[in-house]
This record gives structure tokens, sequence and C-alpha cells, in this order.
């Protein structure tokens, strides 16, 4: 049976369409969810997409929070359903505390939009288990707060426990504490990443298509359950 993901969209999401269109071309079937819908259609796995989920009024994600599709996220996701949150998303699951820390503007102030490498240093998460250890990719990166900060001890305990899925290489394009790119919650079937994997899954648009390995892990991972 084809694995079902959903894809919500806020009003103010930029990035659902590609979020699908990498779906698909993972091999699964995107199922669209809006943001006052309560009801998850049964999917296996969610992607929270990139954008500017109400106008990122507050703060990024802050109002996304609240919204009714995130109450049943929220409760599944603590019950074990999948959910990756890329960029926005990151910001929206931070927000929702089903991950630690929180996203921030940048250190420079402005808006920045590179292309991005990056090492995936977890490789047993439920959206990063297609990847070899340690591979470097590279992937589009566009935001305003992307900085990720959290206290010594959670930064600690993120990486004793091995939950920081990505770093960055190169260059640390926002001020994240540790060059972090994305982290997991302890279970491993959440994940934050702030730079943009579904931009980076055709070799016509480029600048890669190793963006496809986050959506081929979580196949993988439904399929092996
Ligand atoms: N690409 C995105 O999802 C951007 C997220 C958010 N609006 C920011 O600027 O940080």
């Amino acid at each position: 049976m084809t694995a079902r993901i959903g894809v919500v969209t806020f009003p103010g999401s930029l990035d659902d369409r590609d979020a699908q269109r990498a779906v698909r071309l993972a091999g699964a079937e995107p199922v669209a969810l809006w943001h006052r819908d309560q009801d998850l259609h049964q999917v296996d796995a969610v992607v929270l997409p990139g954008g500017f989920s109400y106008g990122d009024y507050l703060r990024c994600g802050a109002i996304s929070r609240f919204s009714p599709v995130m109450e049943t996220v929220i409760e599944q996701a603590r019950g074990g359903l999948p959910v990756l949150g890329i960029c926005n998303g990151f910001q929206i699951l931070c927000e929702s505390h089903l991950l630690p820390g929180a996203l921030t503007r940048n250190d420079s102030l402005h808006f920045v939009c590179r292309d991005q490498r990056l090492r995936i240093e977890n490789t047993s998460s439920a959206w990063t288990n297609a990847y070899r250890p340690n591979q470097e990719i590279t992937v589009p990166l566009k935001n305003g707060e992307g900085g990720f900060v959290a206290d010594e001890r959670t930064l600690d305990e993120l990486e004793a426990e091995g939950r920081v899925v990505a770093r960055y290489l190169d260059l640390n394009p926002n001020g994240s504490y540790r060059d972090i790119a994305g982290i997991s919650n302890a279970a491993g079937n959440v994940v934050g990443l702030m730079p943009h994997p579904e931009h980076a899954v055709e070799p016509l648009t480029g600048p890669s298509t190793e963006g496809l390995g986050f959506f081929a892990s979580i196949l993988k991972q439904l399929v092996n359950a």
C-alpha cells in the first residue's frame, strides 16, 4: 500500500506544493491538510512546510502552533506519528514544544538565501535513515529567523543523545548555536530542519537531488514499521 504523507497548508505557507512534489517523487502519496481541519485523514506522517504562516506575526510559528490542525499533530506526534518541520515548520515545532529550543533572528539581521552544505549526523531518525552516516549534502536555505538557540544543558543533551540531525558546514548562515541545522525529539519521530530538502529533489532545478533522502527515509521507515 502506498504511504500517505500529509502536507499542512497554513495561510502564508509557501513551500507546501514543493513538499507535496518531493513526497510524490519519493514514491508516496501526498495528502493536502488544511490548517483549520483537526482531521489528519489517517496519514502515515506529516510535513510542516516552509513559508510565512500567519504572516510571521508575533514570532515565526507562534500563531500556527495554536491552529486546529496542530492540536491533532501535537497529540499524535507525542504518540509516535512521524513529523518533519522544514524551516517555518521547524519554527512551529519549537513553538509547539515538540522540539526544544527556539529559532531567533539571523545574527546578520538579514534574510539569508543560499545553497548550504550540511552534514547529516544522525541517520537513525524516521526522516534521515536513508542517508549514509555523516553524508554531506547541499540544499537551499532561506530564512530570516533561523538562528537555533537553547540553553547549554539542552545543547549538551541534544549532542549526547545524538539528536543533532544536521549541522552547517563551511559557513554558519544564521548564528545557530553549535552550527545546528536540524534536531530530532528523543524518540526520533519528530525532526526539525532549517534548510529546505524539498527544493533539492530534481536535477533540472538543482542544486542537487540530495534533499530527496528525507522523503526516501520516511518511506523506508513506514515500510519497515
Ligand atoms: N523559508 C521559510 O520557511 C522562512 C521561515 C520564516 N518565515 C523566516 O523567515 O525565518
